[in-house]
């Protein structure tokens, strides 16, 4: 039984006792503890050693006091399990040796099993759900941002090449699309029978896409995702960055929580996606390195745009950044728990 489970009672919209709050990439390279483990493992080597993926999962849970952990782990660890040449390089991303151009590089992608191919994740995994008195958070990126990295070859601005192919070859788009959905449905659900009590789908860079392409090329990859997740019980929460023009379409897919970046209001997201719906975010993170008396202010607007109302998981917009400080994440942390909800 959790310690603290106000994080999953606001994924259910039900009443708490203070605001929960994480942050997404909590674990990560504004810890100067991370950066020593870093000089000795890669990114993906961290990964594949359950003891110290726990011990990095576990850090900011302890030295922030957030209401949730999330899984230490990348978007590309399964793909990377399954086989794909893919490095995440310093200052750059991931970057795969051969991008996908052709559809036999599709057809010879192998079916996913999360026990053969990233075992260790499932390892770390049931590690932390016997530390934690807080929810472990597991994670999948969506279809659309894998393949933007597959297809590019590495991270891009324009996604020229990623939206050349979807607009150029349908029949093919939609074979690698099945594929990766069906990767991070199993995924995701292997993670949650691992012991995760909720999962976070990140499709970060959907936000490029007109309304009109998402509803075409990607939206109907999704939903089998999301209902397979929705199978287990566990929460689901989808997020991606500059999606305000996406939320409608994106609330069709029914997450138990939408994660909102911070160009849209969190009120204005909220009513535009409607009540069955929770809502996760959504401070600028660069609002972080502001001067004290303007933290607390944005802090502040972001509680008060969610009125109150049972279903607020308070988050930054987007990740947490590299130059952060400790004690600005613990300065968050604190107003948000200062904020006075309704009384459980
Ligand atoms: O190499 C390292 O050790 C540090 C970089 C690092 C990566 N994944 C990481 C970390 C730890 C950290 O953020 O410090 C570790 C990482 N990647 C991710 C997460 C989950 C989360 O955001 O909470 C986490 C942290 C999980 C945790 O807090 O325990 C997932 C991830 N990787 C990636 C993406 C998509 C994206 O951001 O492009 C996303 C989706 C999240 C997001 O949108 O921020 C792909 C990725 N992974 C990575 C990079 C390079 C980051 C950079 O150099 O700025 C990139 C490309 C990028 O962020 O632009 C590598």
């Amino acid at each position: 039984m959790l310690k603290n489970d106000r994080f999953l009672r606001a994924c259910r919209r039900q009443v708490v006792d203070r605001t929960p709050v994480w942050f997404m990439r909590q674990a990560g390279r504004y810890q100067p503890e991370y950066r020593q483990i870093r000089e000795k493992y890669t990114l993906m080597e961290i990964c594949e050693h359950p003891d110290v993926c726990a011990e990095v999962t576990l850090l900011p849970v302890r030295q922030l006091g957030v209401d949730a952990a999330i899984l230490f782990s990348d978007i590309m660890t399964p793909l990377r399990g399954m086989g794909l040449k893919v490095d995440i390089v310093e200052n750059v991303g991931p970057v795969f040796e051969e991008p996908i151009v052709r559809e036999e590089q599709v057809s010879a992608l192998p079916p996913f099993d999360a026990e053969e191919a990233v075992p260790y994740v499932l390892e770390t995994i049931r590690i932390l759900v016997r530390e934690l008195d807080v929810p472990l958070i597991g994670f999948a990126g969506a279809p659309f941002t894998l393949a933007s990295y597959m297809v590019e070859g590495r991270p891009t601005r324009d996604y020229r090449k990623v939206k050349t192919f979807m607009y150029s070859e349908p029949r093919v788009w939609g074979q690698l699309m099945e594929k990766l959905a069906a990767m991070v449905a199993r995924y995701l659900v292997q993670q949650v029978e691992a012991g995760c009590q909720a999962v976070q789908v990140f499709d970060s860079w959907v936000g490029n896409l007109t309304r009109a392409d998402y509803e075409t090329y990607v939206r109907p990859y999704m939903y089998p995702i999301i209902e397979a997740v929705r199978a287990t019980g566990a929460p689901v929460i989808h997020f991606g960055v500059n999606t305000g023009h996406l939320l409608a379409s994106m609330a069709d897919l029914r997450p138990d929580v939408m994660g909102v970046d911070w160009r849209t209001d969190l009120d204005e997201a909220w009513r535009i996606i409607g009540p069955d719906f929770a809502v996760q975010g959504n401070l600028d993170p660069v609002a972080v390195f502001a001067p004290p008396e303007v933290l607390e202010a944005k802090v502040t607007d972001v509680l008060r745009r969610a009125g109150r109302r049972p279903g607020h998981i308070f988050n930054l917009g987007h990740g947490v950044m590299p130059q952060m400080s400790v004690s600005a994440l613990q300065r968050v942390v604190e107003l948000v728990h200062a904020y006075e909800v309704r009384e459980v």
